[in-house]
């Protein structure tokens, strides 16, 4: 992760094909570098990026265009006319509409406001723990055309947590506009779902970058865990799989992946089942399996295990939180840094799980398997030492 000095207002994923890398640069408002890339990503160039040193070619994908992201500094502010103070144009708009109404700005007003949000085409989403004051409610209609005004958007939804039932539903109401479906183009791949109804997750970019680099040229790949296509899509349309078996239990979501598949051209390739995949019919039929569930798949793992191919097995990719518990581990020797810790739990959690996935391929076969760990990739992380990783696990019969 590189850091601009200044508050960013940007971020782009930089993906490697030859390296098979991704990078997440997070760009300043005020940044050379941040004019020139939206050149370049207005003209999809692959480019060589001028803040990294390494001379090879990347592909570029921006996440959340115009978005300030939790600044490392305290944002800059601009002096205007008549001494008012200004760090955005929000925050000018906003200043100008409390005024009409007889509040002053202050401090307060300005920690209530948002400091990241999620941009879906002219749709932004923001966090639920803004706008909060009740003098809010004094604005009436004009406060949210002021704030997209200000954000760039035609259309505002403000995010709530997103549900534990299970179909991971979101918590979010539309404060202007009444369509809630949106469009995202993420790697030339059109995802276009309703934000009150279906999550997306930006912060899977880098696996789904990863997906489409891989040959799956003649493959069968089963996508446990589809949710609206953000592997499926890629595994059709850049890594060339023959078909996808595209399992998802949340009805909303399955409406989303099947206009998806058709927007994209992709359909005649793709079974899409609704409904829990651990009643799925099918077995012996994939070359690969995703498991893009977290915090954990492991329920899915017997299901991965009768789908993959029994005379010649296949490659799992299993999603997992995982926690390196650094204070709690007496086995840490001293001195043992916070990422060396971290690289030791994500290599235990892998040999755990090669191990588990060998029985239950004996369990679920009758015969002897054999489990090699191809790779640990981190995905994201939530918080110090605790890391979405995904293990691509090679199962062959022996
Ligand atoms: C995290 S989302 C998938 C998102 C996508 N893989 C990503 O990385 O953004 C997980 C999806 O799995 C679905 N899901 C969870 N358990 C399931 C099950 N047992 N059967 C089918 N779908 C399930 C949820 O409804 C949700 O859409």
């Amino acid at each position: 992760m590189i850091l601009c000095p200044a508050t960013a207002v940007c971020e782009c994923v930089l993906h490697c094909k030859k390296k098979k890398k991704s990078v997440v640069l997070q760009l300043s408002a005020q940044s050379d570098v941040l004019r020139a890339e939206r050149e370049r990503i207005k003209t999809g160039l692959k480019h060589k990026h001028p803040l990294l040193n390494q001379s090879f070619l990347f592909c570029v994908h921006v996440i959340n265009f115009g978005v300030p992201f939790q600044p490392q500094t305290p944002p800059p502010c601009s002096k205007r006319k008549g001494g008012k103070r200004s760090c955005n144009k929000l925050e000018g708009l906003l200043q100008e509409l409390l005024e009409s109404h007889g509040e002053r700005w202050s401090e307060e007003i300005k920690e209530d406001l948002p400091l990241s949000f999620q941009r879906h085409g002219d749709l932004v989403l923001i966090g639920d723990n803004t706008f909060c004051l009740s003098l809010w409610k004094k604005m009436g209609e004009d406060l949210w055309s002021t704030v997209a005004k200000g954000l760039g958007a035609k259309r505002l939804a403000k995010q709530g947590r997103v549900s534990r039932d299970g179909f991971r539903t979101p918590e979010v109401t539309m404060l202007l506009g009444e369509d809630s479906w949106v469009t995202h183009v993420d790697n030339g791949i059109s995802y276009q779902f309703d934000v009150t109804k279906c999550m997306f997750s930006s912060g899977n970019i880098t696996e789904k970058l990863r997906v489409a680099a891989f040959d799956c040229t003649g493959e069968t790949v089963v996508d446990l865990y589809a949710g609206i296509g953000y592997f499926t899509l890629p595994y059709l349309m850049h890594a060339n799989a023959c078909h996808v078996h595209a399992c998802e239990w949340n009805l909303e979501a399955v409406k989303a992946l099947q206009k998806n598949l058709n927007v994209n051209g992709v359909s005649n390739r793709c079974t899409v089942y609704q409904g829990d995949n651990r009643q799925l019919q099918l077995c012996d039929v994939a070359d690969r399996v995703n498991l893009g569930l977290i915090p954990s798949s492991e329920e899915g793992w017997p299901v991965a295990c009768r789908l993959l191919k029994r005379t010649t097995g296949g490659v799992l990719h299993i999603h997992q939180n995982v926690t390196s518990q650094l204070q709690a581990r007496h086995d840490v020797p001293q001195g043992l840094s916070g990422k060396r810790a971290d690289r030791r739990a994500w290599q235990e959690w892998a040999n755990e799980t090669a191990e588990k996935i060998a029985s239950l391929l004996k369990d679920v076969t009758g015969g002897q398997w054999t489990t090699n760990i191809q790779h640990i990739e981190r995905v994201k992380s939530y918080a110090p030492h605790v890391h979405h990783l995904v293990l691509d696990l090679e199962c062959r019969p022996s």
